[in-house]
């Protein structure tokens, strides 16, 4: 006989893990299971926006990848549209002049590229595609419901040993036992880790084949900001959304009414000044576990749960509306400059990473083609720019804003990553983040972590750590 699904489960954190955790826990479990979702702050998470003279731009998480196939199914389940993101021309910036330059001219870059780096950007175009082409295989095996017990199993039984080893050393191990030149990946890999992790090359391989991914053409965001995705999915799930900051989660034994002792979870959470707790069979926690960023504990545990001490990258967005100083960059005047991107090489001695051109994230809002120069720039730095360094990257400024962010791990291979069971039925969605943190990666995540406890609770070994599953469901329809 089928077990009797759960009464009430919990998520906690309502960023796009939570969100879609919540969204796939309902489909498994069925429309009966009280879903309850812990939110301290806003719902979104990393998915934010900033409001620069009453437009607001994408603050933290911004760019989805055409092949992020749960961001594409959402989108389209939820009623919400696509933006595809317009390219500008991008420039590498190495402390004195511009190393590289893109061009507007398909075939002057193909020269340009093949000039200053042979065919590494070929090769390089065609290592990230066979990295997605095996990181693709988790919708397959997520469709016939399979789920991993650890990120470890769920990377292994997508590219083999191959993707632990990436794992486990450095992008720049990785990319230099592939050939790729030191040229290349200080002049364009180097640049392409700092503008989207804050780091440099010593990031794990895959993080690194991701951020790689991150140039493709077809990058796309949600119209009207990519944190509608996280409450359209909170409102389709038909969760209780709860305001409050969970501040310890404790095992409890409880008998219910049908006359048997049942362990459950009490998570234990403020609002405001006000202390108060609930009792749950399922706990999901979608967000990092560390004392900065959530700081939850948890008591009476056996075996106790282990504090956990992941150290995430300090970044600061920083939004300007004015003229850049194009001088600091090349000798060209700003009618002369055409870059609408500058990325920095590890070296620089710059005190940004990048600094880019950025659209609204609505399209009405865009605003005419500048004719005197003056355009909103996202700048990504480790530390607050201070007013003096805004003057020096500006000729003049109207308007600025900044959101500091714990923006994602501070990669250091080999990655030891957490267990996604920390006990029977307490799974934690976050762990994800140590091979590499993306809006995607958080929502495969939630899709694994619903499948597990669904499985579990059911008692479905034959659907967790499935080996060989790639060539199992070969010949499957
Ligand atoms: C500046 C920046 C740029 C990025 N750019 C991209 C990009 O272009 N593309 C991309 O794919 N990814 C990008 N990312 C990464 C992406 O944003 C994250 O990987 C993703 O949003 C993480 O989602 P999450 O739900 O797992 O975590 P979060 O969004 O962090 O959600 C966790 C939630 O839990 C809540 N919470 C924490 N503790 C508690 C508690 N005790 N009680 C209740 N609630 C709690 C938090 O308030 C938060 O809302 C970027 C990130 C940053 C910071
Ligand atoms: C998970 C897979 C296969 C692909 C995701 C690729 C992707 C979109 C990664 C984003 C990485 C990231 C953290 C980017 C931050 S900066 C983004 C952008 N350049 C900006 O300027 O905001």
């Amino acid at each position: 006989e089928p077990r009797a699904p759960p009464d009430k489960i919990a998520v906690i954190g309502a960023g796009i893990g939570g969100t879609s955790a919540a969204y796939y826990l309902r489909q498994k479990f069925g429309k009966d299971v009280k879903i309850d979702l812990f939110e301290k702050g806003e719902v979104g998470g990393r998915l934010a926006t900033l409001t620069v003279l009453g437009r607001e731009y994408e603050a933290g998480g911004s760019v989805i990848h055409p092949l992020n196939l749960h961001m594409k199914r959402f989108v389209k389940d939820l009623g919400l549209s696509a933006v595809q993101m317009s390219g500008g021309l991008i420039g590498v910036y190495n402390g004195e002049s511009l190393v590289f330059e893109e061009s507007q001219w398909f075939i002057i870059n193909m020269i340009k590229l093949i000039w200053q780096y042979g065919l590494q950007s070929l090769r390089m175009h065609m290592w990230v595609e066979d990295v997605l082409d095996k990181f693709m295989r988790i919708y397959r095996y997520q469709s016939h419901d399979y789920a991993f017990s650890s990120v470890e199993k769920l990377l292994h039984s997508l590219g083999g040993d191959d993707f632990l080893r990436m794992l486990n050393q450095t992008l720049l191990e990785t990319l230099q036992k592939a050939g790729f030149s030191e040229k290349f990946l200080h002049e364009v890999v180097a640049p392409i880790m700092r503008v989207n992790y804050g780091q440099s090359t010593n990031i794990n391989g895959f993080v690194g084949a991701v951020s790689m991914s991150a140039v493709d053409s077809g990058l796309w965001a949600v119209e009207g900001g990519n944190k509608l995705v996280c409450s359209r999915l909170l409102q389709a799930s038909k969760s209780n959304l709860i305001s409050g900051s969970v501040i310890y989660i404790e095992e409890k034994t409880r008998t219910k009414n049908t006359g048997n002792p049942t362990k459950m979870y009490e998570v234990v959470y403020q609002i405001g000044r006000e202390t108060r707790s609930d009792l749950y069979d399922i706990v999901l926690v979608a967000t990092p576990l560390n004392r900065k960023m959530s700081n939850i504990t948890f008591l009476n545990f056996e075996p106790p749960i282990e504090e956990f001490h992941q150290y995430y990258q300090h970044i600061v967005t920083t939004l300007i509306k004015g003229q850049l100083n194009s001088t600091i960059f090349s000798s060209r005047t700003l009618e002369k400059f055409d870059l609408s991107a500058v990325l920095t090489t590890d070296d620089s001695d710059l005190f940004i990473n990048s600094i880019g051109i950025v659209s609204p994230v609505r399209q009405k809002d865009s605003p005419p083609p500048s004719t005197d120069g003056t355009h909103v720039w996202k700048i990504f730095s480790q530390e607050t720019l201070t007013k003096r360094q805004i003057s020096e990257l500006f000729l003049s400024y109207d308007y600025a804003v900044k959101q500091s962010w714990l923006a994602y791990p501070h990669y250091k291979p080999p990655e030891k990553c957490p267990s996604i069971i920390l006990h029977d039925r307490l799974y934690y969605l976050s762990g994800i983040e140590c091979a590499a943190s993306a809006m995607e990666m958080s929502a495969i995540a939630a899709h694994n972590a619903a499948l597990l406890a669904y499985h579990r609770w059911n008692g479905h070994k034959d659907m967790i750590d499935q080996e060989d599953l790639y060539e199992k469901l070969k010949t499957e329809l």
